[in-house]
């Protein structure tokens, strides 16, 4: 048998990325020489003071905005620039990245189910087997009994549960999220986060959340702290295994 190592490909990896917006004297560097890489069934933190380029990288390894240099590498593929080897790179998003944001910002008029049918179908999923996936997603997070209510009628933890239902309808490898529990209490916040680092452990996806909230730090593989466009990976003391009961 071949003792070789087998190196995983990331699912996603920034090299010497960074962004500037604007020119001249009103330029901002918002990302300065970021390199990183997130492996499958790993969940990152990004932390960092306001303004310190955190929504930036998010918008980077999402394929929401260019990096003025370096390049953003996605599932083992060139994803950034005009050597870009995904080729469409709305329909790789699509099909490839989950996002999940501070506001919910689910369609006022679709149920919770009729939501989460909704990402489903822009994939190409409709009929039985799609309501079948959304109501897979929505026990898997504890909202199917609320499958035929209006966002309007669920409480703010149930619309991000929704939320992110919709987010991994496709099975994306790698699963966005900008401030999740920015608008929840405390306890909310927390079953949130409990969420995602289910879906890490049970999808394998690899999750990336920007978050201020420092209690629920032990759910985090790994931390990374941005500070002026820089980032900076924090260690982490290993030995201490989170409570995921709550
Ligand atoms: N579209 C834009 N045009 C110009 N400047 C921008 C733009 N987007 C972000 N910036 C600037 O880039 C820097 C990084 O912003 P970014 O939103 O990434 O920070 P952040 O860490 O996510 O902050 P916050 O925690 O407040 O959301 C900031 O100085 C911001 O003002």
């Amino acid at each position: 048998m071949s003792t070789a190592s087998v190196t995983a490909v990331p699912a996603l990896e920034l090299r010497g990325v960074s962004k500037v917006y604007g020119r001249g004297d009103t330029a901002v560097a918002a990302l300065s020489q970021v390199s990183v890489q997130l492996q499958t069934g790993q969940m990152a933190g990004l932390l960092g003071p306001s303004g310190a380029g955190k929504s930036t990288l998010l918008m980077m390894a999402g394929l929401l905005e260019e990096p003025s240099e370096g390049e953003v590498w996605l599932q083992g593929r060139l994803a950034s620039g005009a050597r870009r080897a995904i080729g469409d790179p709305r329909a790789f998003r699509r099909a490839c990245i989950g996002f999940v944001f501070q506001k919910p910002n689910l369609v006022s008029f679709l149920t919770a189910l009729e939501n989460v049918l909704l990402a489903l179908e822009i994939n190409g999923l409709r009929g039985a087997p799609a309501k079948a996936r959304a109501m897979e997603l929505l026990s898997y997070l504890d909202v199917a009994h609320r499958r035929d209510n209006l966002p309007s009628q669920l409480s703010g933890g149930e619309q991000q549960r929704v939320a992110i239902a919709r987010a991994l309808a496709n099975r994306p490898p790698l699963l966005l999220a900008d401030e999740p529990t920015a608008a929840l209490d405390s306890q909310r916040g927390r079953q949130v986060m409990t969420l995602f680092h289910r879906v890490t452990r049970d999808t394998g996806a690899a999750v990336l959340v920007v978050t201020h909230d420092h209690r629920s730090l032990d759910l985090f593989d790994r931390i990374l702290d941005m500070d002026d466009g820089h980032l900076k990976e924090r260690l982490l003391d290993t030995s201490a295994a989170p409570s995921v009961t709550a």
